[in-house]
């Protein structure tokens, strides 16, 4: 098998007496979609935010491209290819989604002190701008400004610029979250095929979506991981059914 790009051991963390973390190990490896599933409250994004860097485990491990990336920030962790899917509120909304995701890309790039006038006809990052908002669906609306989208579509607009910065791991917390219908379809469509570009932990409610996008699930219950497999064995593994899906059977 190969070997994991994302490596996590015996994680915790706990905010005065809850155990947010209690222990938790799991593998992210090339090509998968590895999907993160628990009632609310169970810690998925409290596991996610110590993945990226925003918040500091108080032990374990955790390991990205064989690197043990436990001292390093949010800004060092991105760089090394951990990509996060970005909250709503990081966006400029008075910006266009073109030049949202331009500002990431030239957030990579080692020269950032240019005038905006210039940064706008500079093809070195209009052109991965713009690629980026077609791969997501976006490039009609690339000059509207953010604040005019559509939920949905800065949901799109967070994962082009996650895109642009050329992850070699998506960490997406709940993509889905306010899509209608449609747009969860597009969506799960699209990344399907991102999968074999970086691999994906994905954190998610919409299990119509999980179950059609996952390689493995493991599934988080005050904490601790109850269980992990394939779409099969979850789906049919006793404690999960009681524990989470038949909350909502
Ligand atoms: N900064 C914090 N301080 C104190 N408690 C916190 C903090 N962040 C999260 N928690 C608590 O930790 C637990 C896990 O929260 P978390 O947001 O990680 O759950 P989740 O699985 O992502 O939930 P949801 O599916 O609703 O997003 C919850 O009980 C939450 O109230």
């Amino acid at each position: 098998m190969a070997e994991p790009v994302l490596s996590i051991r015996d994680l915790r963390k706990t905010f005065g007496a809850l155990k947010a973390t209690d222990g938790v190990s799991l593998d992210l490896r090339p090509g998968e979609i590895h999907a993160l599933i628990g009632p609310n409250g169970a810690g998925k994004s409290t596991l996610i935010h110590q993945i990226a860097g925003s918040l500091r485990p108080d032990s374990g491990s955790i390991r990205f491209l064989g690197q043990d990336v436990g001292e390093l920030g949010v800004a060092a962790r991105a760089r090394m290819g951990l990509g996060r899917s970005f909250q709503i509120s990081s966006l400029a909304l008075e910006f266009s989604a073109l030049r949202n995701v331009m500002l990431a890309v030239q957030s990579r790039q080692a020269s950032s002190f240019r005038f905006l006038k210039g940064v706008m006809r500079d093809r070195s990052l209009t052109e991965p701008a713009m690629a980026a908002l077609e791969r997501t669906g976006l490039a009609p609306r690339a000059h509207v400004p953010a604040a005019e989208l559509s939920h949905g579509e800065r949901r799109q607009l967070e994962i082009a610029i996650a895109l642009a910065l050329g992850p070699k791991t998506f960490l997406l917390d709940e993509p889905m979250a306010g899509m209608g219908p449609e747009g969860s379809r597009a969506l799960t469509a699209f990344l399907d095929g991102l999968r074999q570009e970086a691999p994906i932990l994905l954190v998610e409610h919409d299990m119509d979506a999980v179950f059609a996008l996952a390689d493995r699930i493991s599934v988080l219950v005050y904490g601790r991981i109850i269980a992990s497999g394939t779409v099969d064995e979850i789906r049919s593994h006793p404690d999960v059914r009681r524990a989470y899906l038949g909350e909502t059977a």
